[in-house]
């Protein structure tokens, strides 16, 4: 069967265990997901049923156990220090995690510079970028100068400045107030939107999940 040219990442049958002592723990098993260009689907599933370990998969973090990853229509190797490959998802993958996505010795703005250089693009429009995420005032404040929600923001300003194909966020939204958070979701569906760029939102926020065109809910071995 051919693949489909619109998809940006396609998963199939992808299995993950960890070691738990003498046990294997099974936390994907069997699992597939299409993502399609301009597309925004939402992982859900509780606490421990994989979300974070899939985005770590997709962006090469880890490497399955099993089943098949395709990014932008190429067959991802199974080891996770292909050196194309981590070219290839430094260019065209932004990830925003919670807390570890911002150089400690950088400030905000560069940060964002540094981004978008890494990803091979023109300097970006660092002002409008901070704007848009109510960061006005802290371009020159290193990350541990500002909250953590405010770093949560400057993490999605620079995954934006790096004009990425495919966005992959951890609970974007996870430590914002409900305001903010919404502030913050309208950003990240106006970007989809004006960019086509395919998004992949594990969450559990369920307004945020409900914003997307589809759910994925995960399922883990301890769930009926
Ligand atoms: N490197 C690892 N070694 C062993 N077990 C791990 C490892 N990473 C994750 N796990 C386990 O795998 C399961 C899934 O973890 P994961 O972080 O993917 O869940 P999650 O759905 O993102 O959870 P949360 O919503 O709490 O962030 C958990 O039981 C976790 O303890």
């Amino acid at each position: 069967m051919g693949d489909d040219v619109s998809e940006r990442l396609s998963v199939r049958g992808l299995c993950k265990a960890y070691r738990s002592g003498d046990d294997r723990v099974t936390i994907l098993n069997d699992f597939d997901l299409s993502l399609s260009d301009g597309e925004a689907v939402a992982l859900t599933g509780r606490s421990g049923s994989g979300k974070s370990t899939l985005i770590h998969l997709l962006c090469g973090l880890a490497v399955p156990d099993g089943g098949r990853i395709r990014l932008f229509g190429e067959a991802m190797p199974a080891t996770a220090d292909d050196e194309l490959w981590a070219t290839q998802r430094r260019q065209r993958v932004a990830t925003v995690f919670q807390d570890t996505n911002l150089l400690p010795t950088l400030t905000v703005s560069e940060n964002i510079r540094f981004r978008a250089s890494l990803a091979d693009r023109p300097a970006p429009d660092v002002a409008g970028w901070l704007r848009a995420l109510g960061l006005q005032g802290l371009a020159d404040r290193y990350p541990d100068q500002v909250s953590g929600g405010q770093r949560q923001r400057a993490a999605i300003a620079v995954a934006f400045a790096m004009r990425p194909e495919l966005l992959l966020a951890d609970e974007p939204t996870g430590s914002l107030d409900r305001h903010t958070a919404s502030a913050v979701a309208d950003e990240l569906f106006r970007f989809q939107r004006d960019t086509g760029c395919p998004m992949l939102l594990a969450t559990h926020d369920q307004a945020l999940a409900e914003r997307c065109e589809r759910i994925v809910p995960l399922t883990s071995e301890g769930d009926v």
